[in-house]
């Protein structure tokens, strides 16, 4: 039988994100599976389609971070709207993200709401897209995540962008109203982050620690 592979990375993986709440999700659902440092840095808010938004921002990352980095990027996508305002599915006419941090601040969880005024079908889902890149030169691989679920009058704590209006398929809860470890066992992210697990147990990355602070001493 052949031996796993092993691929050895001379730096730790670096998550690269803007948002706390985030990187305390990305924490508490990896453990120490995979480990990883992150960085605080608000990428641009690219407009396009979930999968290449993700991508882009791995570049953007990467080129900063100069070694292999971890992003991720995260629609609410309304099915009456086809899809928007995550981002409009199956049709050229429009392709953006309009659930950006700065459409959500704008809005509000009142103005999610009433966006499907009009509209019977509440039905919505969260998707999220992880890419990793091993470096500036490498082409980001990407991990979509999808919980499905429906849009909701706001319920439950406001820490964290739209979890009160959000409501799981099967769930009597908002997102923000479980325990963080309901949501995390359940979350468009740790469905996404379940395959880049897999993706780095199959790849046998073995990340170093950074030795930065050894030539510091
Ligand atoms: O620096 P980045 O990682 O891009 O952080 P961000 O806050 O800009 O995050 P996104 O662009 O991926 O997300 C767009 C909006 O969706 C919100 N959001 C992301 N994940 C969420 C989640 O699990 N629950 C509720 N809101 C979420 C987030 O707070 C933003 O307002
Ligand atoms: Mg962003």
């Amino acid at each position: 039988m052949s031996a796993p592979a092993r691929v050895v990375v001379a730096r730790p993986v670096t998550f690269v994100t803007g948002n706390a709440k985030k990187l305390e999700e990305v924490r508490a659902i990896l453990g120490t599976s995979i480990p990883f440092q992150s960085l605080k840095l608000d990428l641009p808010e690219l407009q396009g389609e979930p999968e290449d938004i993700s991508k882009e921002k791995a570049r953007l990352a990467a080129i900063e971070v100069k070694g292999p980095i971890l992003v991720e990027d995260t629609c609410l996508c309304f099915n009456a709207l086809k899809g928007l305002p995550g981002m409009s599915v199956h049709t050229n006419l429009l392709v953006t993200k309009l659930c950006s941090k700065w459409f959500l601040q704008k809005i509000g969880h009142e103005g999610l709401n009433n966006l499907l005024m009009a509209y019977d079908d509440k039905s919505a889902y969260a998707l999220c897209a992880f890419s990793f890149a091993l470096g500036p030169d490498a082409e980001p691989i990407t991990f979509l995540g999808k919980t499905p679920g429906k849009i909701v009058p706001a319920r439950g704590p406001n820490d964290f962008g739209w979890d009160p209006v959000f409501q799981p398929d099967g769930y009597e809860q908002t997102y923000a109203e479980m325990p963080k470890e309901e949501k995390n066992k359940i979350s468009h992210r740790s469905k996404a982050l379940a395959l880049v697990k897999s993706h780095f147990a199959e790849a046998g990355y073995i990340f170093e620690a950074d030795d930065s602070r050894k030539s510091e001493l």
